[in-house]
């Protein structure tokens, strides 16, 4: 797995205000959104091209096209829904497919409640949304939906990671067809499982407490 943190004072400035407790949803959602592409620009750096001819007003050349088969983002829902938006504004030409997850609470285990993907990814480069890598179960747990369905190379853009689902990652997935790119790297989980400074429940910041 390669990693990336972004290294951005303007990711910087609108992580701080994310992880804000008095920072309410509708400016939560909007700060999710700029940050999201702002981390895509990165994401996308090893993004499939092909060369077709373009005409300008005053020659012929040759441009970059996105190549086919077209990249597949998937959501993790619910918080990954938060950033489909942003995501989809740099890359309007992505697929889109859908994974319903949540931790169990107590064991922290990843729970699958929904999946709509395409059968066969061959060939195909995934990019994976989850605001939140805290143990890694639920995004290993996708990643490897989408390597088992043919993917080549799947790209996860997080904003908050714990070295400890860092590590997971790692140990799952050792070769380099796997990225994740991310805002911040924060300091540990606590008891709960979750990320410390962190931001809280992500899915709750964006869409209110769910039970
Ligand atoms: O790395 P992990 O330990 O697996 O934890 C991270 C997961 O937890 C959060 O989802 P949650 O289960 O809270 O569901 P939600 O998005 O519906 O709130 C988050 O959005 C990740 O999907
Ligand atoms: O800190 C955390 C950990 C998991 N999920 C969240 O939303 N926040
Ligand atoms: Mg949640």
């Amino acid at each position: 797995m390669q990693l990336h943190i972004a290294n951005h004072p303007l990711i910087s400035h609108k992580m701080t205000l994310l992880r804000d407790q008095r920072t309410q949803s509708p400016l939560f959602r909007e700060l999710v959104a700029e940050l999201v592409n702002l981390l895509s620009y990165e994401a996308t750096r090893t993004l499939r091209v092909e060369e077709v001819p373009v005409t300008t007003p005053v020659a012929q050349t040759t441009g970059l096209h996105v190549s086919q088969p077209l990249p597949l983002v998937v959501p993790i829902i619910r918080a990954g829904l938060g950033m489909l938006d942003g995501f989809l504004k740099l890359m309007p030409h992505s697929e889109v497919g859908f994974i319903g997850m949540r931790r169990n609470e107590t064991t922290l285990e990843p729970e699958t409640y929904a999946k709509r993907l395409p059968d066969d990814l061959a060939n195909r480069q995934c990019f994976v949304l989850d605001p939140m890598l805290a143990t890694g179960g639920s995004l290993a747990a996708t990643v490897q939906y989408l390597l088992d369905a043919g993917a080549t190379e799947v790209t996860a853009v997080c904003l908050v990671a714990a070295p400890e689902g860092i590590e997971f990652m790692e140990e799952h997935f050792p070769g380099d067809n796997v990225q994740v790119v991310v805002a911040a790297q924060d300091e540990c989980l606590n008891e709960h499982g979750f990320i410390v400074p962190g931001l809280g429940d992500a899915g709750d910041r964006l869409y209110g407490a769910a039970e």
